[in-house]
């Protein structure tokens, strides 16, 4: 039997589990310093600090609005899990939120998340989780009427276990799709995030039932080690009861 650091005995599986631990601590300190690099050699990264833009996501979501087109002057918004804000910040200029290109300032930006967030001109900010019981009501509330985009990059902080991953963001997914099926306008998008693994299909399906288009892109700016992709899904139909889709 060996000692653990506070002297307790230890089977030969516990010393075992000890080695495990100290391999997995020295695991994370140098994967933390892998970020550090990436983070600081990411042209993404430096372009979003060049250009004011509160983070690399920025990028994702204007090219899959260079694809997709959504973003339309005037727009009303739902952003889900939209801190700290790069979403927001191009969705105001690109649906000219606050009247810049000329035009009047009609469309509205509803940004909730779990985390507080700087104000951003344009937007309406709420923290929230979207996950806790009538979260969909109180944002219901705070819109006021219909939207014709509900937008998703919601994600749990990573648990280090892809399966535990994909699962959790797929329910943050399905979440926002049930919201979206309840505010969309008549031929409305919705975007989410998702990370590949086995319950997409479900969403896929779902997400059928109630929009004329249903297709998944990765934006060149999302990273290529990374599993996480975007559904997008088109053309609502709003007065298809689900069961008769
Ligand atoms: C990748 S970040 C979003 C980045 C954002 N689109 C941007 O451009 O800055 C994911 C966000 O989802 C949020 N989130 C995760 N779970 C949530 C929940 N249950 N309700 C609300 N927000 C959530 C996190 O707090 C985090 O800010």
């Amino acid at each position: 039997m060996g000692k653990t650091p506070t002297g307790k005995n230890t089977s030969g599986r516990g010393q075992r589990d000890l080695k495990v631990k100290v391999k997995s601590a020295r695991g994370r300190k140098l994967s933390s310093t892998r970020w550090l690099q990436r983070q600081l050699n990411d042209p993404y990264v430096k372009r979003a600090k060049a250009e004011g833009y509160r983070g690399r996501a920025a990028f994702k979501i204007m090219e899959l609005d260079d694809k997709f087109r959504f973003l339309l002057p005037g727009a009303r918004i739902v952003d889900l899990g939209a801190a700290p804000g790069g979403w927001c910040q191009v969705a105001v200029k690109r649906s000219n939120i606050l009247g810049e290109k000329g035009g009047k300032a009609v469309g509205t930006i509803l940004a909730v998340d779990l985390q507080e967030m700087e104000p951003i001109a344009g937007c309406e900010i709420h923290q929230l989780d979207f996950m806790e019981d009538d979260a969909d009501l109180k944002v219901k509330e705070w819109l006021g009427g219909k939207a014709d985009v509900v937008m998703s990059d919601m994600a749990a902080a990573s648990s280090g276990h892809k399966q535990t991953d994909h699962l959790r963001i797929i329910a943050l997914c399905e979440a926002a799709a049930y919201f979206a099926f309840d505010v969309l306008e008549e031929g409305g998008t919705f975007i989410a995030k998702t990370l590949a693994g086995g319950a997409e299909g479900e969403l896929q399906k779902l997400l059928k039932q109630r929009f004329r288009k249903v297709a998944n892109f990765k934006p060149p700016s999302s990273r290529a080690d990374s599993s996480e992709k975007f559904v997008v899904a088109r053309g609502f139909k709003a007065d298809v009861p689900m069961d008769d889709a």
